[in-house]
């Protein structure tokens, strides 16, 4: 296998094994060796998860996708089945659940830029249902780079080679400093009680919602 040099176009730093991850400090620490190119990542290599607890690629979350993603000539694959745990219609994976095998799939992309970064804007394409237990290969690569934004490109096709979805997204070059800084801040579980803060009751259902990265914690619009 082509060991990815330190210096190559879009292909620096990054690697180790899958599973070499411990909880938040030890995440951080991995992804700074990352960064110092002190972990080389070959092609056809089974890429880390971004940390055992994440939702699109933890394997310690319960509720998440679970995708295991392998570095590529050009970027990132991954091959997914949504099954009932993300339905949304009947037989098909809910939108949110496809956004975020897309978003977390752009994570992985940072293995082959060498710079942590984080979804400033994601905008996904449903060009036809991704129906439940069957496999759809998700591929995304860097489209360019231009200062700290990184234009990001994927698409999902399924065992026939039809597209069934594609995605573009900006993200933002950050320091490890912007994890280090959230790690640990969120309230523990029973301390976030929505159903008490709610004013609006079950019937007040909202016509859309805008989510917006600008800052650190997302905010979340309800038009
Ligand atoms: C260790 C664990 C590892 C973990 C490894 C990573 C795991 C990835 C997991 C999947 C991905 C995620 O879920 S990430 C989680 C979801 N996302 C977030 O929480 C991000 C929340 N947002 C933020 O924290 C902030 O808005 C930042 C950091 C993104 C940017 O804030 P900032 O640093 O103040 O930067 P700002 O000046 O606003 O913008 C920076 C540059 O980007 C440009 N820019 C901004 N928005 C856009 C846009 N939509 N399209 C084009 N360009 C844009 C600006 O013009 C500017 O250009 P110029 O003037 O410089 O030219």
């Amino acid at each position: 296998m082509t060991a990815i040099g330190k210096h190559s176009n879009q292909m620096t730093p990054v690697g180790g094994s899958e599973g070499d991850v411990s909880r938040e400090g030890g995440v951080i620490s991995r992804w700074a060796a990352h960064l110092a190119g002190q972990r080389p990542v070959e092609i056809g290599q089974t890429l880390p998860p971004h940390s055992p607890d994440c939702a699109g690629c933890g394997p310690d979350n319960p509720a998440g996708l679970h995708l295991r993603a392998v570095r590529t000539a050009s970027g990132v694959e991954a091959v997914h089945c949504f099954d009932e745990a993300h339905v949304g219609a009947p037989g098909i994976a809910h939108g949110g659940a496809v956004a975020l095998a897309f978003d977390d799939l752009f994570g992985f992309v940072l293995y082959t830029v060498g710079s942590l970064a984080v979804t400033r804007s994601l905008t996904v394409e449903y060009r036809a249902p991704f129906r439940l237990r069957q496999p759809y290969t998700f591929c995304a690569n860097v489209a360019q780079r231009e200062g700290r934004r990184l234009l990001l490109h994927a698409e999902a096709r399924d065992d026939n080679g039809r597209k069934v979805g594609s995605a573009e997204a900006t993200f933002v070059v950050v320091g490890a400093e912007h994890f280090a800084a959230n790690a640990g801040q969120g309230m523990s579980p029973g301390e976030c009680d929505l159903q008490m803060r709610d004013p609006r009751g079950p019937s007040n259902v909202p016509s859309s919602v805008a989510v917006s990265y600008v800052h650190s914690q997302p905010s979340v619009e309800v038009q």
